[in-house]
């Protein structure tokens, strides 16, 4: 038995001139919970349609469990929750659950799916009859509807509502716990920084970070030093300050009284503070702020953006 769930080597798929999907290569293990982020049009859709075979790479491989999406799907090994695609309208959700139930290889009772999904009350409802939170809510029980070993989620949780949001979570928590691998596509960064327990942020069809959310975080300094230097307390240079440990980004404007205001992202502002002190500098008006996964998906996603304009 293999232990990769998917891998990408090496993938890369274009639509005309754009570029959608960028040389990727990327591993997933079983029980991760992972979240894939990147601003639109970063090629998250794309990489999740590659996944799941519904899109063939240009170059490189996709696999899944060791063969191909196609026979891992026709297994029953994956479920997807995808925003493409319609529902079918005139059944009721009761006989649209129990259909996704009855063909998948290892279907569970419908029953216990409609109540994981919160939607035994909407089982005598239409389809069609259905507000965007409920039918993302069907959507969810039909990628539950049998024993998966992978979760694909393309944007979840769009248009529910902050408590069927919460439910989703819980219910994607516990098949987390059993040991499926979870991958799902947000802009909710909040989402990604509580749920997931590895982030990864693409960029224009590239990976452009990979790790824990602290990690991302880390890697974008996730700390911000701010403080003032009168004229009177030290003359240090741009280089003094650039040189401070855990430094890496630094924004200088100096007044015309002289005084230099300075915003200096950290990874670790303990160290950095410690430095100012040690060369002789005293910072007045100081304040160490944190920054969220937002401001760090900003900050490399705007890095990137200015590395690709060089
Ligand atoms: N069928 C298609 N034909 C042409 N271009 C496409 C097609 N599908 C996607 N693209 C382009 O490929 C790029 C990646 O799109 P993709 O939908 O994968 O991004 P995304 O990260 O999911 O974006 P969003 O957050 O907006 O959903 C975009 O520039 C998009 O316009």
């Amino acid at each position: 038995m293999s232990t990769e769930v998917a891998a990408f080597r090496q993938v890369s798929k274009s639509y005309g001139a754009v570029k959608a999907v960028n040389g990727l290569d990327l591993v997933l293990r079983p029980g991760e919970t992972v979240a894939l982020l990147g601003p639109n049009g970063a090629g998250k859709s794309s990489s999740l349609d590659l996944l799941l075979g519904l899109r063939e790479p240009d170059q490189g491989t996709v696999s899944l469990f060791g063969g191909s999406p196609r026979a891992a799907i026709e297994t029953g090994l994956v479920g997807a929750m995808l925003q493409s695609g319609g529902l079918l309208g005139e059944v009721k959700v009761r006989e649209l659950v129990k259909f996704a139930c009855d063909v998948h290889p290892r279907g569970h009772n419908p029953a216990k799916v409609m109540e994981h999904a919160g939607i035994t009350e909407l089982a005598e409802r239409k389809v069609d009859k259905l507000s965007g939170g409920q039918e993302q809510r069907v959507r969810f029980a039909l990628a539950i509807a049998g024993a998966n070993d992978l979760i694909v989620l393309d944007e979840p949780t769009t248009g529910m509502d902050v408590s069927v949001r919460q439910q989703f979570w819980a219910a994607m928590r516990a098949e987390a716990d059993a040991g499926r691998t979870v991958l799902f596509a947000t802009h909710y960064l909040e989402e990604a920084d509580s749920i997931a327990d590895r982030v990864l942020v693409l960029h224009r069809g590239r990976l452009i970070a990979d790790g824990t959310s602290a990690e991302i975080k880390a890697k974008a300094g996730a700390r911000r030093i701010s403080f003032e230097l009168h004229p009177a307390d030290g003359a240090a240079g741009e280089s003094v300050l650039r040189a401070l440990p855990g430094t890496v980004g630094l924004d200088l404007t100096t007044r015309p009284d002289g005084v230099r205001s300075v915003r200096i992202r950290s990874t670790d502002a303990d160290a950095g503070v410690a430095g100012l002190y040690r060369a002789g500098l005293y910072p007045r008006a100081l304040e160490v702020t944190s920054l969220g996964l937002e401001q760090a998906f900003l900050t490399i996603t705007g890095e990137a953006d200015e590395e690709t304009a060089r």
